[in-house]
């Protein structure tokens, strides 16, 4: 388990992480959202001891982590993938690892087999993929056996394969009982992997909630799909009862805010033949730009702006 109570982290005139409290429990993969400069990687390091809280506190397993006898086998983590010694092979790197932090060395095989680096582990870092790079980092986390696991943007640099590998492997170590925290930009990804959101901007809470409860709450859409051979008649009458209603690029309807039952019922009213009519639920893309809209410093505008930076 980690806590965070009331952390903060001044840089200067930055305040990257601001009185944060959170806690990421066992047996789950909870996803740590946050906009580009949010604080994401700050509190990560400050849970393992890398940086300094300028206030409040981060305990891993119920201490600071700097303060454990056994770090690597109490927390592992990924942040940073190019911090490993290019000259060195990978299972250099790890055995290396091994042997400082009193692990037993046939440790080394097995992560290089459960991250599946094969063959590669005995060439040089120095040639490795980005991908590579990752499954190094992720099996460098994973030497100590520990209970805790952070990872920062695992999937970077990772194919489609990598990523549904990240997926499983967070997954099985969450099911086996670990405390798995894990921070991503791919909101597709996270949807389908997190049971847990911890959302953060401008160094502060925005969310701390089951990934059902961000996807049912505050800024969470309910919409109606419907296809329809008449779709003006539908429109008028989904109007006069106040409906928004969207026509999408294939030439369908969504209607906000409403039930597929209700627009199943004004289209029987109005005659209209219905071929299809489906509930659907904002993504969490949707949902997490809706939360983090006020806390997003700069975005790229989108057409049919200029190219360039908008000030929000
Ligand atoms: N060593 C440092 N010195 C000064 N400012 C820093 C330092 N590290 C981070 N910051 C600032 O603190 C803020 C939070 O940065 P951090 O890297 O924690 O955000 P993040 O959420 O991980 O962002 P990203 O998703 O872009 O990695 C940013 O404004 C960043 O510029």
């Amino acid at each position: 388990m980690i806590q965070v109570r009331g952390l903060t982290k001044q840089y200067g005139a930055v305040r990257a992480v601001d009185d944060l409290t959170f806690d990421v429990q066992p047996g789950k993969v909870t996803g740590f959202l946050g906009p580009n400069g949010a604080g994401k990687s700050t509190t990560m390091r400050m849970v393992l001891g890398l940086d300094r809280p300028t206030a409040g506190s981060a305990l891993v397993a119920g201490r600071p982590f700097a303060t454990l006898a056994e770090p690597l086998r109490t927390a592992g983590a990924l942040l940073d993938a190019g911090a490993v010694h290019p000259g060195r092979s990978g299972r250099d790197h790890l055995r290396v690892a091994a042997r400082t932090h009193g692990i037993p060395l046939r440790r080394v095989d097995d992560v290089v087999d459960q991250v599946g680096l094969g063959p590669a582990a005995r060439r040089r870092v120095r040639g490795y993929s980005l991908g590579m790079r990752q499954r190094l980092g992720i099996a460098t986390a994973l030497l100590g056996d520990p209970a805790v696991l952070l990872f920062d943007e695992p999937m970077n640099g990772l194919d489609l394969d990598g990523v549904r590998w990240i997926r499983r492997l967070v997954r099985g170590l969450a099911d086996e009982g670990r405390t798995v925290l894990l921070s991503s930009h791919l909101m597709s990804e996270m949807e389908q992997t997190a049971d847990h959101l911890v959302i953060i901007g401008r160094g502060r809470l925005i969310a701390d909630a089951s990934m059902q409860e961000v996807m049912r709450g505050e800024g969470a859409q309910r919409q109606v799909r419907v296809r329809t051979p008449s779709p003006e008649p539908l429109v008028g009458a989904l109007r006069r009862r106040r409906l928004q209603v969207h026509p999408t690029e294939d030439g369908d309807l969504l209607v906000e805010g409403t039930t597929a039952e209700t627009v199943g019922d004004v289209a029987l009213e109005a005659g209209v033949a219905v071929h299809r009519l489906a509930e659907e639920h904002s993504s969490l893309e949707q949902v997490y730009l809706d939360l983090t809209g006020d806390s997003v410093q700069y975005r790229v505008a989108v057409a049919p702006e200029p190219a360039g930076l908008v000030q929000r």
